[in-house]
């Protein structure tokens, strides 16, 4: 039987899926059937999230009511306040954000109601960033900033995050980096998120077991984990240094590799190009530098690729977010893609149990004993 075990499910196909495509060999990733990086260009992240739970984009009319909906929500309910000022500051943001999502579908009487699981998801995507800027203010000792319902779901977050709106190339780089975050077929979140669906368990529950598994450094908390290795190294001058004594230490370089894009991550150069404005915007060219060569030495010692990660997290640098919060914004923007997957999964589940090859101690007896 061992010869047909695939440590870590590699290359294994799972299921089907209508939600995003990937193909490694031309590195492309299409959502819906849209190319990434077009919906980057000409979309609003809330169309984008439409698309991902509806299959197409929305027509006006159909927009302005997801809208609707979202934004009468966007308020920090008071329960999930109660509980996030118990946990301490030391406590991860990502701990913070697995609570407050536990909350907020504890709290829904609905929770278990599965014909109510798109107003569920566009609930979550408008309760999630409330958690995240309370989080990073409360952390500077900063009152909340209530949100603005005249703003779109990128403005409101930066609103609620700095007091203020930021310059357009930074909502832009932000709206960008949502976008390109929404979405990535079977990752092992979304497939954490389908595991949970497919003991029909609740889509609150999905979405919580998903944050737990992207909270991982070899997931999501690569991004936070990028922005420490830049730091670390300081100075552009000293990268190939840190790059060989990592590589000879065995330990990864965050923001490098990717278990299905092994020719590159479609997304980076968008991201990259984003980052670039940012660059340009704060004048903050020492981070481009630092960036730029250790992208260098990665092609030249290992010939590694960066993954998304890589330029989002000195974008959110930039944008003024603490180093922490940056995987959780990554879940304020892949909760669409979660539940697309969550609603696709239950419309259609079997559930998701494989097997084991079982290498322990072959079977034995309790000795009898007193007691
Ligand atoms: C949003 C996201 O989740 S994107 C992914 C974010 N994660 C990271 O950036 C973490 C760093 N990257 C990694 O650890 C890996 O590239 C992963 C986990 C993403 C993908 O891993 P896998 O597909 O399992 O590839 P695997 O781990 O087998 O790597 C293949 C080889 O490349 C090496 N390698 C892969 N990524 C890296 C890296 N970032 N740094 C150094 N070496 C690497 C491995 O050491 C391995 O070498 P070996 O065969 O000599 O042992
Ligand atoms: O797909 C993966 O393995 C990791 C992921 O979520 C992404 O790249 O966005």
């Amino acid at each position: 039987m061992s010869e047909e075990i695939r440590k870590g499910l590699v290359g294994v196909v799972a299921d089907r899926t209508a939600i995003s495509e990937i193909d490694p060999e031309t590195s492309s990733l299409l959502y819906r059937g849209y190319a990434v990086e077009e919906l980057a260009a000409r979309c609003t992240f809330e169309e984008v999230a439409y698309l991902l739970w509806h299959g197409e984009l929305p027509t006006r009319l159909q927009l302005l009511e997801m809208e609707g909906e979202g934004r009468a929500q966007r308020a920090m309910d008071e329960r999930v306040r109660t509980a996030v000022d118990l946990l301490p500051t030391t406590a991860h943001p990502m701990e913070v954000l697995r609570t407050a999502v536990s909350v907020i579908g504890a709290t829904d009487p609905y929770a278990g109601d599965r014909s109510s699981d798109y107003a569920k998801a566009v609930r979550l995507l408008s309760q999630i960033p409330p958690v995240i800027a309370y989080d990073q203010r409360r952390r500077r000792g900063l009152p909340v900033v209530p949100p603005r319902p005249d703003l779109g779901f990128v403005e409101n977050f930066l609103h609620m995050t700095f007091g203020r709106v930021p310059a357009p190339v930074v909502v832009d780089a932000f709206r960008i980096s949502l976008i390109l975050y929404a979405e990535h077929s079977f990752n092992a979140s979304t497939f954490t998120a389908r595991v949970i669906t497919s003991t029909l368990s609740d889509l609150y529950s999905a979405v919580v077991g998903a944050i737990g598994a992207l909270k991982g450094p070899l997931h999501g908390g690569a991004n936070e984990a990028v922005m420490d290795t830049l730091e670390e190294i300081g100075d552009a001058s000293r990268t190939l240094a840190w790059l060989d004594e990592t590589l000879a230490a065995r330990r990864r370089v965050m923001g490098f590799g990717h278990r299905v894009y092994k020719k590159g991550d479609p997304r980076v150069p968008t991201m990259r190009a984003a980052l670039g404005r940012l660059v340009e915007h704060y004048e903050r060219h020492d981070v481009l530098d630092l960036y730029t060569s250790l992208e260098r030495a990665m092609a030249e010692r290992t010939g590694i690729a960066p993954n998304l990660d890589y330029p989002s997290g000195p974008a959110y640098h930039l944008m003024g977010f603490d180093t922490r919060l940056f995987t959780p914004l990554l879940v304020a923007a892949r909760v669409t893609g979660w539940t697309a997957h969550v609603m696709e999964q239950a419309a259609d589940n079997t559930l998701i149990r494989p097997l084991a090859d079982y290498v322990g101690a072959e079977e034995r007896h309790v000795a009898e004993h007193d007691g």
